[in-house]
């Protein structure tokens, strides 16, 4: 199956006609996997069993006009828990651990009866911007072999550019959905804080986490974030508000008309010449289509990054308690005590930058630091929130790159985590402020040929504006149309 010909309102439509069978899609789904996976490397477990397995119900059961994923293939990051399908975050500490349940947006996607082919790659614990943190092996992006996908969803959003799945799910903590899509050429939207539960994700930053969505297209995108989206009992953070019907607002081309963008001239510090290129011109294509585009300043953007280190590692700090070699998971050998038990499961079970993360939030919030560093962290994540406010005062979007470079070769920044941090400067004062936010392809590098992403920012809770803004785009260009030639030249 090349999903590249097709998006997910076609497939749907080709399964309720019957001009194709769940089984077969499925089928045709991991031949297309195993015959590109070796050199990708998106997939960390394949489900290939019980996908085949579900697929056959789905068939015998006949595929209901109203279930719009009912024997569509799509993958899930595994930060993500999976009842008894092998979830390991990337961890060590995880190698072999199989929930006993279901995160809330894979009971939804079960009934709609999705075929969940696998589970992909991240850096451990959803901490990175490569996938090279991975306690198991590096995912490649499949634009160029020899460059990462970016992260943390880095498995998710090689794996929808590769071809194998319209879709798969990410998380988004300081970037993660954005960034990996934008390296990748491919859609990937992180929904407004509390617009879809994180009941059965595994906790990094609970105060950032979000559930969202890597796909081909915009459209594509809207609907599977609807049927993922709305209130949880079990996830106190879940919004109460409707979830939209954002799809059904993406049939004109011709939305951005009198469309107020808000440029932060922050955002193209620091940026590469050929990332600057490609946003510069698509701000010119939004204009030429009637879109108003303003310069701005959101002007603690430089302080985003060592802050969302600060916070999302003091959170960290805090939710990593839990793997004490006990609990769950791996635990160290010939151990001599209890305390030992905890030392050495720990030390063994997680990678450096997890172990980095750790200590750096234990520090932020150890009596005597707290004030100078996890307060002063949580006041700038104010007057970040503060500045978006007062941009949206009077614009309906703020656009800009999501990343300042496309992929960065594998290895490149591996050994300098302050370099790997920064990679989120354009990302992360999103989630501070819990704002919605895409990633859509752009254009490509002028000299490397990478894909370049753009992101769309919007109000808290206005999706729609962002995926209006976005399905514009994508439909008056041609860049998602572009297939990676895997392995070859692009
Ligand atoms: N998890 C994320 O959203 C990615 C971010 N680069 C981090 O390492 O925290």
């Amino acid at each position: 199956m090349d999903f590249y010909q097709t998006d997910l309102s076609q497939l749907h439509a080709d399964l309720v006609n019957k001009k194709i069978s769940a089984t077969e899609l499925t089928k045709e789904t991991f031949d297309h996997i195993e015959a590109n996976d070796d050199q990708v490397k998106a997939f960390l477990t394949m489900n290939k069993e019980a996908a085949l397995k579900k697929a056959a119900e789905v068939d015998a059961a006949g595929i209901q006009d109203d279930q719009l994923t009912a024997g569509v293939p799509l993958a899930v990051k595994d930060n993500i828990l999976t009842k008894g399908l092998r979830t390991t975050a990337a961890s060590k500490i995880l190698e072999n651990f199989n929930p006993v349940y279901d995160a809330t947006v894979i009971e939804k996607l079960n009934a709609n009866n999705f075929i969940n082919v696998g589970k992909t790659n991240l850096d451990e614990f959803a901490m990175g911007s490569s996938t090279e943190n991975s306690a198991f092996f590096t995912t490649h992006n499949p634009w160029d072999l020899t460059r990462v996908p970016g992260g943390s969803s880095g498995g998710s959003a090689a794996a929808v550019a590769a071809g194998d799945v319209l879709g798969a799910l990410g998380t988004d903590t300081g970037g993660s959905i954005r960034m990996p899509a934008s390296f990748n050429g491919v859609v990937g939207m992180k929904p407004t804080y509390g617009r879809v539960s994180r009941w059965g994700i595994i906790a990094f930053g609970s105060s950032f986490d979000q559930v969202g969505w890597l796909t081909r297209t915009v459209k594509d995108n809207a609907l599977l974030t609807a049927m993922i989206s709305g209130n949880d009992p079990h996830d106190m953070t879940s919004s109460v508000k409707e979830v939209p019907d954002w799809a059904a607002q993406l049939n004109d081309d011709t939305n951005v008309k009198g469309l107020r963008i808000a440029v932060p001239k922050e955002y193209f510090e620091g940026i590469n010449d050929d990332v600057h290129d490609v946003i510069k011109a698509a701000l010119d294509h939004l204009e030429s289509l009637g879109a108003i585009v303003d310069e701005v300043s959101l002007p603690h953007t430089k302080y985003g990054v060592p802050a969302y280190y600060i916070l999302a590692s003091s959170e960290a700090s805090s939710n990593l308690q839990r793997y004490d070699g006990i609990r769950y998971g791996f635990r160290a050998k010939d151990v001599k005590n209890i305390e030992d038990v905890y030392v050495r499961s720990r030390t063994e079970g997680f990678g450096e930058e997890v172990k980095r993360r750790i200590m750096l939030g234990t520090f932020s919030l150890s009596a005597g630091f707290y004030d100078a560093y996890f307060n002063k962290a949580a006041k700038v994540r104010r007057l970040m929130a503060q500045d978006f406010d007062n941009v949206f005062k009077d614009h309906d979007v703020i656009v800009g790159a999501t990343g300042a470079t496309p992929a960065f070769k594998i290895g490149a920044e591996i050994d300098d985590p302050q370099t790997m941090y920064m990679n989120d400067v354009l990302t992360v004062p999103v989630n501070m402020a819990g704002l919605p936010a895409m990633s859509v392809p752009a254009g490509f590098s002028a000299k490397n040929g990478m894909p370049v992403g753009l992101q769309i920012i919007g109000k808290a809770f206005d999706e729609q504006t962002v995926y209006n803004t976005g399905y514009v785009f994508e439909q008056t260009t041609d860049v998602h149309k572009k297939a990676p030639k895997l392995g070859g030249q692009n």
